[in-house]
């Protein structure tokens, strides 16, 4: 049936084994799930039972215990889009849409405060929701709600970004440019500004990353410009992209024309499997070397000699 209102908050509810709980999972944050959760699945059902499979079958590809993920689109389009995308992946054989269905605004504002909690980056930086106080042992501390936007600190790629900032904040003083390329909710450039960095630039294609970003960057007393790519202008010493592995062999000679002499590249939003073909895209400008890797996704960096 059609939603009678096209902005409703969707959840879109997906069957796996629990093998491809994560792979499930990784998929929905980068098609930009508001929010995904896991619970295990009942096998009440006849329609369940069926999924489940019967004694004596061979187990399917994702093992016997079922999981449903859980994730919230911003309208029915998009969660219908997205789990078009999943089940046509190569992976997706034994995953399975429970359902789409409309979610009401206080229940997903419950859902989301209960899910998002304080993300630590390392023991002093952390990243903290508006509802929630920060630990007691924060020094630095990013506030940052959910939106619409990617980029809360729950993934791997945001997080490995935001660690090497923090570990590399006595090369601060030298971050008199930054460029943050795709920059979703603005996480990465705000982390580089409190940890000293200035005239940062924040790109991206997606309109309502830019404004995510403003928003985000005001409500931590920060100062960037954001816009989309072709904002960025000129050399950086240091250059962020947390996008995913294809395109980010396809900007190799765009992300490296931006560096400075001396400058650092950060490449996140890249599996570990793929770190040959990045290495290879950026051999005519960089050596990129792993630096970092978190749940089987890792951080690439480089130095412009
Ligand atoms: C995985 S999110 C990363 C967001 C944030 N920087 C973080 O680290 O959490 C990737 C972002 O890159 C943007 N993006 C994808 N392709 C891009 C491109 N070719 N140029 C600029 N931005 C791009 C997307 O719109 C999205 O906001």
């Amino acid at each position: 049936m059609s939603d009678p209102n096209p902005a409703t908050l969707h959840e879109l509810l997906l069957i796996c084994g629990e093998d491809d709980v994560e792979t499930v999972s990784d998929a929905l944050m980068e098609l930009d799930a508001l929010a995904v959760s896991v619970e295990d699945a009942d096998a009440d059902t006849d329609a369940e039972k069926a999924l489940f499979g019967e004694p004596g079958m061979p187990a399917p590809r994702g093992g016997w215990q079922r999981s449903v993920v859980k994730a919230l689109f911003p309208n029915e389009a998009e969660a219908t889009e997205c789990a078009t995308l999943i089940l046509a992946q190569d992976w997706a054989q034994d995953v399975h849409v429970q359902a789409i269905q409309a979610v009401a605004e206080q229940d997903w504002v419950r859902l989301t405060q209960s899910q998002f909690q304080p993300v630590e980056i390392t023991p002093e930086f952390w990243i903290v929701p508006s509802w929630h106080q920060a630990p007691p042992q924060a020094r630095q501390i990013m506030r940052l709600d959910p939106g619409l936007a990617f980029g809360t600190g729950t993934h791997p790629t945001t997080r490995m970004c935001l660690r090497w900032i923090a570990r590399h904040q006595d090369l601060a003083p030298t971050w008199q440019r930054v460029l943050d390329y795709g920059c979703g909710s603005g996480i990465l450039a705000i982390g580089a500004a409190l940890h000293g960095a200035q005239n940062i630039d924040a790109v991206d294609i997606d309109p309502a990353a830019i404004i995510a970003s403003k928003a985000n960057a005001e409500a931590n007393q920060v100062t960037l410009r954001a816009a989309l790519p072709d904002a960025a202008q000129g050399e950086y010493p240091l250059v962020m992209a947390n996008i995913l592995a294809t395109p980010l062999k396809l900007l190799a000679p765009l992300l490296c024309a931006h560096l400075a002499p001396g400058a650092h590249l950060i490449l996140a939003g890249i599996l570990e499997r793929q770190a040959d073909e990045l290495k290879e895209a950026y051999a005519p400008w960089l050596k990129l070397e792993v630096s970092d890797s978190e749940e089987g996704w890792i951080l690439m960096s480089a130095q412009r000699i």
